[in-house]
């Protein structure tokens, strides 16, 4: 059994593996423009976190109807429950299908269709997170708010993706008050191709309570003072890095020294259909190229729960920060 942890930063239309994307395909009568899915997959080569959007975006085509969603849910739930995922906190764009004619109402309840059953089914616990694609207007940000109200019991927070230069977190001050208002706990993604000013911005404009990527911080030690000061959590997503050339390579990724200033550090999996790998994947990655001890691993694991939204299940946190604890390495390999 692998690791027990927490997947903080996971994009669900992010695990639409090809066999998916062409089952889907077909099911809705969706016409993709790749022949096969070792076609597809020859294209998911990316220079950079737009050119994997303009795919990313393109691929949702197929996904029309809630049994689409609640297929593609729970296809990621399975997976991540064989990657020793106890509980996930998962990010879907409702801008990204609105804009296509799938409204709102089906794509929240075809996910929690799949939500819903995950405990039973694969053990793993769940939470949703709304994000809103910085690169549109900050009023489409709020008309989707207000198109999720009847749907917010079932959402346990806001986030922020999507093109992120040029997009700077204030842009979207309004929505996250909102949002705060609503009790709607906030994330955003700060500091993968932005510079450090938007993670220092989505903590004071937006009051984000973790930082999702927040590798840049690295280029301002007195912001990273300030995170490790606040305790602020860090979702970082090492193969996607790579794939998206935030690094060179993933031997220079900066985990290790991340963790070594003391900073809050998560691993997670950001659209593992396309970078190459689930939770325990990027965490083996990591252990195997960096070569972290168990020591670090076991904190990263660890850092997953305490940083996970579950202050309403205290008992729970505790039951699973009780796992990472008990788990053993020589047994578990
Ligand atoms: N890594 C990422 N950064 C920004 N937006 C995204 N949407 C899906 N994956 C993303
Ligand atoms: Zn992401």
């Amino acid at each position: 059994m692998p690791l027990p942890k927490a997947e903080l930063h996971l994009h669900i239309e992010g695990t639409l593996e090809p066999e998916l994307a062409f089952a889907l395909a077909e099911r809705n009568g969706v016409e993709l423009p790749y022949a096969d899915e070792d076609a597809l997959r020859e294209v998911y080569s990316f220079s950079d976190l737009q050119s994997f959007l303009d795919l990313y975006y393109e691929l949702m085509a197929v996904l029309r109807t809630e049994q689409d969603f609640a297929d593609l849910a729970d296809a990621y739930l399975a997976r991540a429950a064989a990657q020793g995922v106890r509980h996930a906190e998962i990010f879907f764009d409702p801008q990204a299908h609105t804009s296509r004619g799938v409204g709102i109402g089906t794509v929240v309840e075809g996910l929690a269709r799949a939500l819903d059953r995950s405990e039973e089914r694969h053990g793993v616990s769940t939470g949703l997170i709304l994000c809103f694609l910085r690169d549109e207007p900050a009023e489409s940000a709020l008309e989707t708010l207000e198109a999720a109200r009847p749907y917010l019991h079932r959402i346990v927070g806001v986030g922020l993706d999507s093109a992120e230069v040029g997009n700077p977190p204030a842009k979207f001050r309004a929505v996250y008050e909102a949002a705060a208002a609503l009790g709607l706990r906030r994330v955003a993604h700060a500091g993968e191709e932005g510079p450090p000013e938007y993670i220092a911005e989505a903590l004071d404009v937006l009051g984000v309570e973790r930082v999702d990527h927040g590798l840049r911080c690295m280029e301002d030690p007195a912001l990273v003072e300030r995170l490790v000061r606040e305790r602020v959590p860090l979702t970082l997503c090492p193969l996607s890095n790579v794939r998206l050339r935030a690094v060179e390579d993933l031997a220079h990724h900066p985990l290790p020294a991340m963790l070594d200033a003391g900073l809050l550090c998560t691993v997670n999996s950001d659209d593992p259909a396309y970078f190459g790998g689930y939770a325990e994947d990027n965490l083996r990655a990591v252990r195997d190229t960096l070569g972290l001890s168990r020591e670090r691993l076991r904190e990263l694991a660890r850092n997953s729960f305490l940083a996970a939204f579950l202050d309403h299940d205290e008992e729970r946190r505790a039951r699973y920060l009780a796992e990472v604890e008990a788990y053993d390495f020589e047994r578990e390999g």
